[in-house]
């Protein structure tokens, strides 16, 4: 495999001077599907919209395939299929001319065989004589894919592709994204899911406040992310963690009734029912038992923590 995208030291700074990106290096090979996951604001449109050559970087650069994008623009956007956040249709315009009319924009002949193809990869084939309006949601979230791909790029961004859409519409968009990974196309996607990065992505990369934090393997950082707690409300407060739990990671709470322990739950043993038992040892009496999951927000406070930490 080859890189078929590499960023180097990019910088956007806007107008009003705010950094959105401050020097990001990115190398995405080709056939991957890569995920940038980050909370509202980290920079993940700004980091696609300057790739995608929509806004100008301040400094750094970017090449598709080889070619630059400012000073070889027109042969790294041909590269490129961009599928952005918003529905951004025409309602009267049948499916088929929408796609169509993309392909048309970046000067290729019509091929209706080709419009054919992603029609049907995209199961939009049997709507192609529907006007935009005539579909749900979903269906128009496909057809943006569909134009994103009219002119066979090789490289396809997708901005929050499953913002605000329902359990199923997600894993629809799940499946379309794994056929179009075997179709060959590199995949670079935004989400605020983490369960969606794990459910599609090769590998993931983590961006906050216009850096990115790391870029790694799936496997490896879900694993490292997969903290769950564990509160334990006991019946009578106590003012310190038993001699007999010493040896479990738990924190008590101020008012000496809650007991939590965190826990990996990809690990092999998560030491819960040993836990249980030990507490009972410790005569403790529990009252109420209750799991939670690290929220997105907490594990990325935890990776810039992290990052401070090691520099
Ligand atoms: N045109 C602009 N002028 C000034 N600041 C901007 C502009 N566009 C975006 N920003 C700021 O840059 C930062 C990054 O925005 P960006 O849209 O790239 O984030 P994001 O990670 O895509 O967020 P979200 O998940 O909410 O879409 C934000 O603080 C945003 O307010």
């Amino acid at each position: 495999m080859s890189a078929i995208l590499q960023v180097r030291g990019l910088r956007k700074a806007y107008a009003n001077g705010f950094e959105a990106l401050k020097g990001v290096d990115l190398d995405i090979e080709e056939g991957e599907i890569i995920a940038l996951l980050g909370p509202n604001g980290a920079g993940k449109t700004t980091l696609i919209s300057t790739i995608c050559g929509i806004t100008t970087a301040t400094s750094g650069n970017v090449t598709v395939g080889g070619h630059d994008i400012e000073t070889d623009f027109r042969a790294a956007r041909s590269m490129i299929g961009l599928v952005p956040q918003e529905i951004n249709l025409e309602p009267f315009e049948t499916v088929v001319n929408t796609v169509r009319f993309s392909r048309g924009l970046f000067g290729l002949p019509r091929k209706d065989k080709i419009v054919e193809t992603v029609l049907r990869q995209l199961s939009l084939w049997d709507k192609k004589d529907n006007q935009v309006k005539e579909l749900s949601g979903g269906m128009k979230r496909r057809v943006l894919i569909a134009k994103a791909l009219a002119h066979e790029p090789r490289v396809l961004f997708l901005d929050e592709p499953t913002a605000g859409v329902d359990v199923e519409l997600r894993k629809d968009m799940w499946d379309i994204v794994a056929t179009l990974k075997q179709s060959g196309v590199t995949i670079i996607l935004t989400t605020h899911y983490i369960e969606e990065a794990e459910a599609i992505a090769d590998r993931v990369g983590v961006i906050n406040k216009g850096e990115l934090l790391l870029v790694e393997d799936k496997t490896a950082l879900m694993a490292r992310m997969g903290k769950k707690e564990l509160a334990v409300q006991i019946t009578a407060p106590i003012d310190t963690i038993p001699e007999l739990l010493a040896s479990y990671d738990l924190t008590l709470s101020e008012n000496g009734k809650t007991l939590t322990y965190t826990y990996d739950t990809r690990a092999e043993r998560t030491g819960i029912t040993s836990l249980l038992s030990a507490m009972s040892e410790a005569g403790l009496q529990l009252s109420d038992v209750e799991t939670r999951q690290s929220s997105l927000e907490e594990i990325f406070v935890g990776l810039v923590h992290d990052g401070k930490d090691a520099a």
